[in-house]
């Protein structure tokens, strides 16, 4: 038994596959290994081993046989092989800080091409690219992040496919300025979540949430709560430095869309901004709407996407799951007045942050819709399309209306490989060519990375 009670095997690692996890065997039975390098002889403390599971899963936390890539990690509470040993678990969302920046690179430009080869039976030779301006060591990234808060108000995060909760300050991972908001220190105790950003003009947000049932009859005592906090929060928040939202939020669990705000900063949303190709941008994102977490990431994708799609004056083109805009924004300026975007997202809130970035742009029509049912009542096709799909990817659905579209240009935005394969091939089985793909290591020392590619209709 490990240290943490947890059944230990011996084991040589076999490759890094999607997820971030080494594939090993032991006795005829796969187990997934998370915190090592392929090719290392590790001990092996089981998280998840049940008897009848098809696989297993587990940490290293001894390495008998060290890869030349492994280093210290750098953050104690992510560190597999200490936080074992003082009988804890690891918490996620660092689960490759134990590797050398280049060789995470390496291996993830070998999982990015065995996955498209496995699930697309596609022949890809991506190279991971490093961000412009990357910390040498791949820390201070994040311009969101989330925090898990316990019972006792202590803040921190899960370990790995765990509900508990590890004490977490720092995270190296984030901006410093989130780091300089010490938000451990705030009177937390209540509250389920704490999420902040920072822009790029340096302005913080803070979010404490909630998780309550939401009904008519909840919601005098939900308010009642939410104005009890804000009493003890307001003369915390002017130590804040550079606050310029706060916000409490109540959300129900069983219904995301049902919420109660209660706002204790003039502003609700930080303005985002970004020098593309020459031209300065500036986007309006609430407090819960999405942006890119990476600080460089709205420039490298929109930059990679223009000179793939290398979209023209006049064209009409559409941004399918645009967010607040950020794709929309530069493909507004390449067609011009006398073209047309049609901006595609169906977050409300995200989508009326849109609906407000483009307000005095007549180019642009914002539509708050699935792109599966946009795509349905469309009646008219376009010249050159974005796709940036959450993890899941866009679907055989979304595919095969696109397909049926005839679009002569294609860029797909895609943060997960596995899905990206699915979609590619069906692309590619309906037609289309796989012109160029780029990898981006947009999060460092986590096994994640971000493609961009470009399709185009096979002429016939
Ligand atoms: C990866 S984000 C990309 C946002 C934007 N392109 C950007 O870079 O900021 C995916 C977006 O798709 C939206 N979304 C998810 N599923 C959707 C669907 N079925 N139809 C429309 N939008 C969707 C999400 O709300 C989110 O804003």
């Amino acid at each position: 038994m490990s240290e943490n009670n947890l059944p230990r095997v011996r084991v040589e690692l076999g490759p890094m596959a999607h997820g971030g996890h080494c594939v090993a065997r032991h006795e005829g039975r796969v187990i997934f290994v998370r915190h090592g390098i392929p090719g290392e002889v590790v001990t092996v403390a089981l998280t998840d081993a049940g008897e009848k599971s098809r696989f297993w899963r587990g940490d290293v936390i001894q390495v008998h046989r060290a890869s030349e890539h492994r280093r210290t990690h750098f953050w104690l509470a992510a560190d597999s092989l200490k936080t074992h040993a003082a009988r804890n678990l690891p918490v996620g969302g660092a689960e490759y800080g134990h590797i050398h920046l280049p060789h995470q690179r390496r291996l993830k430009n070998q999982v990015f091409r065995d996955t498209l080869n496995r699930i697309g039976k596609l022949q890809v030779e991506a190279y991971v690219e490093e961000l412009p301006d990357e910390d040498p060591q791949g820390l201070g990234w994040r311009t969101r992040s989330s925090f898990a808060i316990g019972p006792t108000g202590v803040m921190g995060m899960h370990p790995h496919r765990s509900n508990r909760i590890s004490a977490v300050k720092n995270f190296p991972l984030a901006h410093p300025r989130i780091n300089e908001l010490k938000l451990w220190t705030l009177p937390l105790r209540g509250a389920q979540r704490i999420h902040a950003a920072t822009s790029a003009e340096g302005e913080n947000l803070v979010v404490l949430e909630w998780l309550h049932r939401i009904t008519r009859s909840t919601t005098e005592v939900v308010k009642q709560q939410l104005d009890s906090y804000a009493e003890q929060l307001h003369p915390v928040l002017s130590e804040l430095p550079n606050l310029n939202v706060a916000l409490l939020m109540v959300s129900d669990p069983k219904h995301p869309s049902r919420r109660q705000l209660l706002t204790l900063t003039e502003n609700t949303a930080l303005t985002e901004t970004a020098t593309i190709d020459g031209t300065d941008y500036s986007w309006q994102v609430s407090a819960d709407g999405f942006w890119q977490i990476h600080r460089n990431a709205p420039a490298t994708l929109a930059t990679a996407m223009l000179e793939m799609l290398q979209p023209e004056a006049g064209q009409h083109v559409a941004d399918l799951y645009a967010g607040a805009g950020l794709f929309t924004a530069v493909l507004a300026t390449a067609v011009g007045e006398t073209g047309r975007v049609d901006s595609v997202e169906a977050s409300p809130i995200t989508s009326a942050d849109a609906a407000t970035n483009f307000a005095h742009q007549p180019q642009v029509q914002v539509t708050r819709a699935m792109v599966e049912t946009f795509l349905k009542r469309a009646k008219t096709s376009w010249d050159a399309i974005v796709l940036d799909p959450p993890r899941a990817g866009a679907g055989p659905e979304v595919i095969a209306a696109l397909v049926a579209k005839d679009i002569p240009k294609i860029c797909y935005v895609s943060c997960d490989p596995a899905s990206f394969a699915r979609d590619a091939a069906d692309l590619v089985q309906a037609g289309y060519s796989l012109e160029e793909v780029r990898v981006f290591d947009m999060y460092p020392n986590t096994h994640h990375m971000e493609s961009v590619s470009l399709f185009t209709r096979k002429v016939v």
